[in-house]
């Protein structure tokens, strides 16, 4: 940061501390002011404007988180960095729900304070404009997308109530370093909110690291988070770069945090708290300057009481708090989203418009949708293959019983629509034959007599559940009624 001309205020009642601030700073490149208590800070905000504000706790006059509430009263833009005494991890917690940029903890490690420093000086550069976004802002993804902030928050669709204030908590809490941990059920949107937190923090062109906790076999937990050396571990051809690393002046997603076995919650702990990380077979730790941002479709708090998540790591994940309410609890977004579904399924460019009628929607009213957003993207991708193939808007079945009260005509009755009839015939076949072999297909194939080739491409076709999982419940069916 030589180039640095951020201004930064110190307030700190040790002149000795004072000093040794001021003198780091001003090394790196910054303007530098300081005082030695709120009234002297006080005056100080009054005649000018700071990128940065690094504040002690404990001032002879009261505390440093009375500076963070005026700030955000009178709505300043100085960064906060409040330094807390060692240990008292409620402290830290509660300036950063009072809206501090980050906390250091006493005594203040000096490469630690100038990677928080730059963090909090860089990001107000970034985001200099009033308020905090810039739209030209953009975010490369790890899956390559370009996302900028008012993107990424359209990304959410839905206007209910709950839905609106997921997305001001994620505008408020974004320019932040506060660790973050979304909850709600599978589906419902959890990492969709993580990356808009990304994309409208002033990290937003720095890494976008997502990381499945559950998808990673635990002996290599350490080394895929932390890093490891050549010859670290057997198999360890190459350096390898951990997530952290990998992440730098970004943000790190934990997704399925819940899923992280003790050990590693121990280790992931301690990276926070100290903010660096040793690669496996290392010497030397490697500062890191990362954002965490976590989630979990769990009650992590009742995992804290059985003792399968650990209590302090839960309090430094958990500073803030975004929860999304399951979609049956906002049911008004329903509609908002089938069209941005439909329409993100079928190409704007394909189809022209894409909308459900009236009484699919009123089903969809109905349906418990369990699995959230992703149920019904699912149960809309299966309508849409459905109707594009068979050109039908009809309703084929979703399980075994399904289509089996029009599959039993009277003997001289005739179907409305024979090609619907017969695919609610085979489809029910075709299931009974699957359960009837445990879904090997292979077997189910040869008890009717066609060959694998022809069941895989007869249950692509109906769309058939091919495990049991995958089988929905009966009130299900009816639902592809799709207009083009
Ligand atoms: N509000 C929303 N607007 C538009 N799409 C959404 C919304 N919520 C979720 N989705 C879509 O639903 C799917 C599931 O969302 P996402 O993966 O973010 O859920 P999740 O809560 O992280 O799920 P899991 O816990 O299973 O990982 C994605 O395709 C996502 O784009």
């Amino acid at each position: 940061m030589g180039t640095s001309t951020a201004s930064i205020l110190v307030v700190d009642d040790e002149p000795d501390l004072r000093t040794l601030y001021e003198l780091t700073l001003l090394r790196e490149g910054y303007r530098v002011q300081t005082a030695g208590s709120l009234a002297e800070a006080r005056a100080q905000l009054q005649l000018c404007r700071f990128e940065v504000l690094i504040t002690d706790m404990r001032l002879p006059d009261g505390l440093g988180m009375e500076l963070l509430r005026e700030l955000r009263e009178q709505r300043r833009k100085e960064r906060a960095i409040v330094m807390t005494a060692y240990g008292s991890a409620e402290n830290a917690v509660e300036a950063l729900r009072y809206g501090a940029f980050d906390y250091l903890t006493k005594p203040v490690d000096l490469k630690q304070f100038r990677t928080v420093v730059a963090s909090a000086a860089h990001g107000e550069s970034v985001t200099s404009a009033p308020g905090m976004f810039t739209p030209s802002t953009t975010v490369a993804s790890t899956t390559g997308a370009i996302l900028n902030p008012s993107a990424a928050l359209d990304r959410l669709v839905g206007t209910s109530v709950a839905m609106q204030q997921v997305k001001q908590r994620i505008q408020k809490v974004a320019p932040s370093m506060a660790p973050v941990l979304i909850t709600g059920e599978s589906g419902t949107g959890k990492e969709l909110v993580a990356r808009a937190l990304h994309a409208c923090s002033h990290r937003a062109n720095a890494p976008w690291v997502a990381v499945n906790c559950g998808a990673i076999p635990e002996h290599l937990l350490e080394a895929e988070f932390f890093g490891a050396l050549k010859g670290a571990f057997t198999g360890a051809t190459t350096d390898r770069e951990g997530f952290f690393s990998a992440a730098r002046g970004g943000t790190l997603f934990l997704d399925e945090i819940g899923e992280l076995p003790l050990s590693m919650q121990a280790k992931l702990l301690r990276a926070i708290q100290e903010r660096c990380v040793r690669p496996l077979g290392a010497t030397l730790e490697e500062p890191v300057d990362v954002r965490i941002v976590s989630a979990t479709h769990r009650n992590l708090a009742e995992d804290v009481q059985s003792g399968r998540f650990r209590q302090d790591l839960y309090y430094r994940l958990n500073v803030i708090d975004i929860a999304i309410q399951p979609l049956r609890e906002r049911r008004e977004d329903l509609p908002a989203l089938c069209t941005a579904l439909l329409r993100r399924i079928t190409g704007e460019h394909i189809h022209e418009a894409s909308s459900l009628s009236a009484s699919v929607l009123a089903q969809l009213q109905h349906q418990p949708l369990h699995g959230n957003v992703r149920e019904l993207e699912n149960l809309l991708h299966r309508a849409i293959a459905l109707g594009e193939e068979a050109n039908v808007s009809a309703a084929p079945a979703t399980n075994e019983n399904a289509g089996d009260s029009s599959s039993h005509l009277p003997a001289d009755a005739l179907p409305d629509d024979l090609q619907a009839w017969l695919d609610q015939q085979e489809r029910a076949i075709l299931t009974r034959a699957l359960q009837a072999c445990g879904y090997n297909r292979t077997a189910a194939a040869a008890r009717l007599g066609i060959s694998l080739r022809q069941i895989r491409y007869r249950i692509a076709r109906l769309n058939i559940p091919i495990s049991p999982e995958d089988i929905e419940p009966a009130s299900d069916n009816a639902l592809y009624d799709v207009h083009h």
